[in-house]
């Protein structure tokens, strides 16, 4: 799937600007605090009806304006055309395709967004809600029905933390039964996901490490030789001294080993890097063989964090993806050596106004 054409009003820095991207490779250019970050955000926001820079997506809206409208003509794989945009003020998000009035989870199917910035390579070192968020995102692409079930599990827990924190215990059977039904349900999903994603990443690590062995290790969130329902069961009285519940699919975590050692502790800093890079690839990979559903890249500041080398396998790699990908740099030496590149354009943004070169 392909952005034809993107249209951005007061997002940040950009005020309004209109853009016709090439299918493939993009580059987007321009001096610190110029917009780029902002134009990448806009695309984000389009797929994800969020923002990756911070918790708020209102405030992504312009100083002084009250909402914010990001749309665009969007070719499906299929070659139809749709129409998409999203409009945001403080109080509501509306979503359109074709006219229509649609929910966020619409258009993020429609429209898959990866992201790869500077803080996405502490995937393997930050907290595991970081890598619960990442394998989630990748299992909601892949099957439709997991949302529903993710959303039951996410309200029985909730509802269980309720209930031990004002001590109702006579309720908790029936939210024990929900919790235990659809978090197996997500367990299920997951497994089956990282066991459908640890070869894409086990041949993707190798195109970016002189790699040895690399191993995805899935934990639960509860030690799986007994059942959802008897650690429950087990946990009561801790889980009612502290008001939470502690076992169970939302403390799920997954472990990325090289060589049998923790890659986190014992990997450089830039092997760690390209590691999440082919975690965050991989996803993108596996989206394409099952559906064609090409994702789009967004890169936001490439040359933070690799070096010339690993710069340039990941553009070629990037190349030959066949996905629209938009990359963000100062100019265009951060890129490297564009000569065997076809078929990119390059933006330059000054003070939030696009230009194509
Ligand atoms: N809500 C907002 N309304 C208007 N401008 C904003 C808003 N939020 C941030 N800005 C400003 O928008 C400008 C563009 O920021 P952006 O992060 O997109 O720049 P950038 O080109 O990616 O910079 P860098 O290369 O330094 O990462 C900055 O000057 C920033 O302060």
């Amino acid at each position: 799937m392909t952005l034809l054409k993107l249209d951005v009003f007061s997002v940040r820095n950009i005020h309004s600007a209109t853009i016709q991207p090439a299918p493939n490779l993009n580059f987007v250019t321009g001096a610190n605090a110029s917009g780029k970050s902002s134009l990448l955000e806009a695309i984000f926001i389009l797929g994800r009806a969020r923002s990756f820079r911070t918790q708020y997506v209102k405030q992504a809206i312009s100083f002084e304006q009250t909402q914010l409208i990001v749309a665009a003509q969007h070719r499906q794989h299929h070659g139809s055309v749709s129409n998409l945009g999203i409009q945001i003020n403080a109080k509501q998000t509306e979503i359109r395709i074709d006219q229509e009035n649609r929910q966020k989870a619409d258009l993020a199917y429609l429209f898959p967004v990866q992201l790869i910035q500077p803080k996405s390579y502490r995937l393997l070192d930050a907290g595991p809600q970081n890598r619960r968020e990442f394998l989630d995102w990748g299992i909601f692409n892949h099957n439709r029905n997991f949302l529903a079930t993710w959303r039951r599990y996410s309200k029985a827990v909730q509802q269980r933390n309720v209930l031990l924190r004002t001590r109702q215990t006579k309720q908790l059977p029936a939210w024990d039964k929900e919790l235990v039904e659809y978090g197996n349900a997500v367990n299920t999903f997951r497994k089956d996901y990282i066991q459908l994603l640890a070869p894409v990443f086990l041949q993707m690590a190798s195109h970016f490490l002189d790699t040895a062995q690399i191993d995805l290790r899935f934990s639960a969130g509860w030690d799986e030789h007994l059942s959802l329902e008897k650690v429950l069961s087990l946990n009561l009285e801790k889980d009612l001294r502290y008001g939470f519940t502690h076992a169970g699919p939302h403390r799920a975590d997954f472990l990325t080993f090289h060589n049998k050692r923790l890659a986190k502790d014992y990997l450089s800093r830039g092997q760690q890097k390209l590691l999440v890079l082919a975690l965050l690839l991989s996803q993108v990979s596996l989206l394409n063989n099952e559906a064609q559903n090409n994702c789009c890249i967004l890169v936001d500041d490439l040359t933070a964090e690799l070096d010339t080398e690993n710069r340039s396998k990941l553009l070629k790699y990037l190349a030959d993806l066949g996905c629209q990908v938009f990359i963000t740099g100062t100019g265009l030496s951060d890129f490297g050596d564009l000569s065997t590149l076809n078929n990119y354009k390059v933006f330059h943004v000054e003070h939030g106004c696009i230009q194509e070169l």
